[in-house]
């Protein structure tokens, strides 16, 4: 993740800004997702994590600024080549459907078939092992609407896995879990990024993102207050003007890891 420069893969955004009801919900904000890297996108409620995800997915147009997936503008982007391109994994679980969840995870699909092409015997195994990556193989025939919100949560993880993105993007893709499946998660994302996509998720635990991104956003008010490579960037000093809390970092006594003691 680079402030600012166009590069030849990922998705970037250019001093964009977005205003909805007359009101700056993302401002001046210049970052790159880089192939290889898992970004995290920090800071307070309504701080527009969810508003810039949205931007970089192309679901939502900037007022000011450009977006760009492998150094093209997105708006002269292809719908097609964009859905095969980028994967947005919502905050709310959309679950009023009667499809069963292979169905729901075989629509990542969709980008990658031709109009009346059924799946072929790719699509089938890209599904089955996107069930399996994301821990839901065993609800494969469920009902989608009868699960529960976390198994929910890994089924939509399912089926943007089954997109194959180049870029992933996933607005608190943990706020559903228990903590054995949060852990998983992230290692999950972790992996996908090691191999090569480009990932982003709006974490609201610092610790989850201390522990495991690569390089973190920090929001507040629209507008980027810090980036970098995360061992740079959580200092004790930005969590107390960003978040209004004390810090203090330590190590993680089992992992090693970067760990965030936090008191009011
Ligand atoms: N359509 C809209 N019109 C006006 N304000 C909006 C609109 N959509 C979002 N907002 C506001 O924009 C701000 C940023 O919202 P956003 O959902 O991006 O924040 P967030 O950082 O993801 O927050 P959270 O951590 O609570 O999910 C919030 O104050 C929200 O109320």
């Amino acid at each position: 993740m680079r402030a600012g420069t166009a590069v030849a893969a990922g998705v970037s955004a250019e001093r964009v800004r977005l205003v909805r009801s007359g009101r700056v919900l993302v401002d001046g904000v210049d970052c790159t997702l880089e192939p290889g890297t898992f970004t995290g996108l920090l800071g307070p409620n309504g701080a527009g994590k969810s508003t810039l995800l949205h931007v970089l997915a192309g679901v939502l147009d900037p007022d000011a600024g450009t977006v760009r997936l492998r150094d093209r503008p997105l708006p002269s982007t292809r719908a097609r080549e964009r859905a095969r391109s980028i994967a947005l994994v919502e905050q709310s679980l959309p679950g009023e459907t009667s499809q069963r969840v292979r169905e729901v995870a075989a629509l990542g699909r969709t980008p990658h078939r031709s109009l009346l092409a059924g799946n072929s015997r790719r699509d089938l195994d890209v599904v089955e092992n996107s069930l399996t990556a994301a821990g839901v193989l065993r609800l494969a025939e469920r009902s989608y609407s009868t699960l529960s919100g976390g198994e929910q949560q890994r089924v939509q993880l399912a089926r943007a896995l089954a997109q194959e993105p180049e870029v992933l993007l996933l607005d608190e893709p943990t706020n559903h879990l228990d903590a054995s499946a949060q852990l998983e998660t992230l290692g999950l994302l972790e992996k996908l990024a090691a191999e090569g996509t480009a990932v982003a998720a709006a974490l609201h635990d610092i610790n989850h993102a201390a522990a495991a991104c690569s390089h973190l956003i920090v929001l507040s008010g629209g507008r980027v207050v810090a980036s970098g490579p995360a061992g740079s960037v959580l200092t004790p000093e930005l969590i107390q003007r960003v978040y209004g809390v004390r810090a203090e970092l330590l190590r993680h006594p089992l992992t090693g890891r970067p760990l965030i003691a936090l008191a009011r």
